[in-house]
């Protein structure tokens, strides 16, 4: 049997953009070959740098270095074998299904008998017979998703390039979308060589993909490939299957290294403190949250699979990952093999009233968490017992962009508030020492 044909090939691709702080690499060293007849998922945490990758697959953006080539050669520009399907939709509001669907051909050049014919041809194919002459604003998110499918398709690309194509829909829609997709796949109706989708949701690349490639965060890399041999249609509740997806959150909540992806040129930390301070980010998790997914546990007897907790929870890995990191940072529960099991500590913080778990939650964040305890060292020098929050955005933009620095300060806000280390007044968006309110508005600092 030959070899089937590589459509494209991505080489030792890497990516930088600038920041205040210095260059961030959101991609590093990305070696992806796609090739004929075969389907991939592109799965990665939030910022993992999926859609980048796929821009620069797409031809969009030119990677920092590296090369991506198309059927062998390399581009310079638009990729020609590529479309795209986005999460938006990205349709033109003004003009109807059967004029959104044209565009594609549009940019082409296509002759405009040609342009009708090969519409009608795609717009039938997806299901959407009937709404030729509808607006956008007609039709439900599902049938506006495939006018997004009509108008990539209709080009008959090689590679259909997909950014999340269905996590704006509701999950019935989204389910139905990718049975009817699967069965064109399968019976060999949908004009594409090659799919490429970005998803943040493991079934859904399980489901579709014969390859998952999982990309890790800050930088992203390719931290694993996964072949899902497994007969189509797919069946979620089979073993294989599960066993699938407990492999790939083991992967996802594998050893995590602690060194964050800095700018090169960010030096120091806020307010003097050490380098690993500065480089542990805090997960993006409300104490609320976090406590409930402890209390959860204890009640499970301390020990259950992710993918079970996520599908209790109906979480995304996008709010279930920073709540498991959370809890891992400060040692309250940790992963393994695909189960979040509790640590001692976080049997004793479920069993505790109150007033103990408040206290035990200080003493871990004063010990765990590096910012929280930068802001409690630093209000104890201030005369006034207070802070301005954003002094803390501030020093956190060397290293951070302007929405991480003040998400990780919001964090760090609420774990401290939590546990009664510091106050915060939103008024005058100060940060201060328990009982120093009136100091702080006298001086006014
Ligand atoms: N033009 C840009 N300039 C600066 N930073 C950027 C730019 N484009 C993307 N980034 C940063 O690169 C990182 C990766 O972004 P990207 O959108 O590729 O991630 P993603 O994995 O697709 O995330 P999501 O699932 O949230 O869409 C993010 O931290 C983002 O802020």
């Amino acid at each position: 049997m030959s070899n089937p044909t590589s459509l494209i090939s991505v080489a030792g691709v890497s990516m930088k953009f600038a920041t205040p702080g210095g260059e961030l690499t959101v991609l590093e060293d990305i070696d992806v070959e796609l090739v004929e007849g075969e389907i991939v998922a592109l799965l990665g945490r939030s910022g993992s740098g999926k859609s980048t990758l796929l821009r620069c697959i797409a031809g969009l953006t030119a990677p920092s270095s590296g090369t991506v080539a198309y059927r062998g050669n390399r581009l310079n520009g638009a990729n020609e074998g590529t479309s795209m399907v986005f999460q938006s939709f990205a349709l033109l509001p003004w003009l109807t299904v059967q004029e959104n669907v044209e565009l594609g051909l549009e940019a082409r050049s296509v002759p405009l008998a040609e342009r009708h014919e090969r519409a009608l041809k795609a717009i039938d194919l997806i299901g959407l017979d009937g709404f030729e002459t509808a607006y956008p604003k007609e039709l439900s998110g599902g049938m506006r998703q495939r006018v997004g499918f009509a108008r990539a398709l209709v080009v008959e690309p090689d590679v259909l390039l997909m950014d999340e194509p269905f996590s704006a829909l509701d999950v019935l829609t989204s389910e139905n979308l990718r049975g009817e997709l699967l069965r064109m796949w399968a019976d060999g109706t949908f004009p594409t060589k090659t799919a490429l989708i970005v998803t943040h949701n493991i079934e859904e690349a399980i489901q579709l993909a014969d390859r998952v490639l999982i990309l890790e965060s800050n930088p992203g890399r390719l931290k694993a490939e996964l072949l899902i041999d497994l007969p189509q249609p797919r069946d979620k509740r089979s073993i294989a299957f599960e066993a699938l997806v407990d492999q790939v959150y083991e992967i996802l909540t594998g050893q995590r290294s602690p060194e964050r992806n800095r700018p090169a040129s960010a030096a120091g930390s806020p307010f003097g403190g050490t380098a690993t301070e500065y480089d542990t980010p805090l997960p993006e998790a409300s104490t609320d949250a976090l406590g409930g997914l402890v209390d959860l546990l204890a009640e499970l007897g301390g020990q259950e699979g992710l993918a079970e907790i996520a599908e209790e929870l109906r979480y995304e890995i996008d709010d279930l990952l920073p709540l498991v990191d959370a809890a891992q940072l400060l040692k309250l529960a940790y992963p393994t093999g695909g189960q979040l099991r509790l640590s001692e500590q976080g049997r004793r913080f479920a069993a505790a009233d109150t007033l103990r778990a408040k206290e035990q939650f200080a003493t871990l964040a004063l010990e765990e968490a590096p910012l929280v305890r930068s802001i409690v060292r630093e209000l104890r020098k201030q005369e006034s017992g207070s802070l301005r929050a954003e002094t803390v955005v501030e020093e956190l933009l060397r290293s951070y962009s302007d929405e991480d620095a003040r998400q990780q300060v919001d964090t760090a806000i609420d774990w401290g508030r939590y546990a009664e280390l510091f106050e915060y007044d939103s008024a005058s968006d100060r940060i201060l020492i328990p009982g120093h309110r009136d100091a702080a508005e006298d001086s006014g600092a």
